[in-house]
C-alpha cells in the first residue's frame, strides 16, 4: 500500500502533515535526558521520530472537522431512534498525556426531513473527538453537538465508558474504575424517552 494512503481514516504524518513531526522529536529527547535516559542508546535512538509519529496519529483530530464528516447524508424514512453501541474509544487525557479508553454508545432520534448519516460516521466522530488532548466529559458533550449541529436530529444522546490510565498506573492506582459521562440533547431529555433511551445503550436490550 502506498504510504500516502490514509490508514483507518488518519492521514499518515508527513510532508504535508500540520503536525511539527521535528519540534516533538526535539521534546521528546529533552524528556528522556530529562528523567535521566540516554537518548542515543541503542534502543532509544528512534524513539523520539517513533512518538513523533505516534503523536500525529493520536492527535489527528485536531486537523478533522465533524462537519465535513457528516456532510454525507442520505433519506431513510426514519423517525425512530437509531443506536450505535460499544464503539471502543482511545483518548488522551489532557491532564497527563496518557491514555483513557473505552467505549461510547451514541444515540438519535432522526428529524423530520428522514435524513440519517452512516452508522460508520457516527464511529469516525467518536474519533474526531476522542484523538485530541481530552477530558471525558468534553468528549461526550462535542459528539452529541456536533451531531445536533450538522444533522437533522429531533433528540441525541451519547454515553461514554472509560478507565483513566492517569488513576490506573500512576496518582491514585485505581485499576478497574470506570468514569462513565453522559451528554443527551432535545426530545431525549423528557425523561420516558430518556430512561428508554439509556436502557438500550448500556445494554438493557442484551
Ligand atoms: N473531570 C475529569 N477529570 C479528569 C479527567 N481525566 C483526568 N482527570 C482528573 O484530573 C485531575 C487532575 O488533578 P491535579 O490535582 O491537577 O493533578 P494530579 O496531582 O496529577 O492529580 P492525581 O491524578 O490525583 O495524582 C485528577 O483528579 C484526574 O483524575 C477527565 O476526563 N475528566
Ligand atoms: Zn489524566
Amino acid at each position: 500500500m502506498s504510504s500516502e494512503l490514509p490508514v483507518n481514516g488518519v492521514a499518515p504524518a508527513g510532508a504535508s502533515s500540520p503536525v511539527d513531526l521535528p519540534r516533538i522529536e526535539a521534546a521528546v529527547r529533552e524528556i528522556l535526558l530529562a528523567v535521566g535516559e540516554d537518548p542515543d542508546r541503542d534502543g532509544l535512538v528512534e524513539t523520539p521520530g517513533r512518538v513523533a509519529r505516534a503523536y500525529a496519529e493520536v492527535f489527528s483530530g485536531l486537523h478533522e472537522d465533524a462537519g465535513e464528516l457528516l456532510a454525507t447524508t442520505f433519506d431513510l424514512e426514519h423517525d425512530e431512534l437509531v443506536i450505535v453501541r460499544d464503539i471502543d474509544i482511545y483518548s488522551t487525557c489532557e491532564h497527563h498525556l496518557v491514555p483513557f479508553h473505552g467505549r461510547a454508545h451514541i444515540g438519535y432520534l432522526p428529524g423530520p426531513t428522514g435524513k440519517v448519516t452512516g452508522l460508520s460516521k457516527l464511529a469516525r466522530l467518536v474519533d474526531v473527538y476522542a484523538k485530541r488532548p481530552q477530558v471525558q466529559e468534553r468528549l461526550t458533550s462535542q459528539v452529541a453537538d456536533a451531531l445536533v449541529d450538522h444533522l437533522d436530529v429531533q433528540g441525541v444522546i451519547v454515553v461514554v465508558e472509560a478507565e483513566h490510565l492517569c488513576m490506573s498506573m500512576r496518582g491514585v492506582r485505581k485499576p478497574g474504575a470506570t468514569t462513565i459521562t453522559s451528554a443527551v440533547r432535545g426530545a431525549l431529555r423528557d425523561p420516558t424517552t430518556r430512561a428508554e433511551a439509556m436502557a438500550l445503550l448500556t445494554g438493557g436490550a442484551r
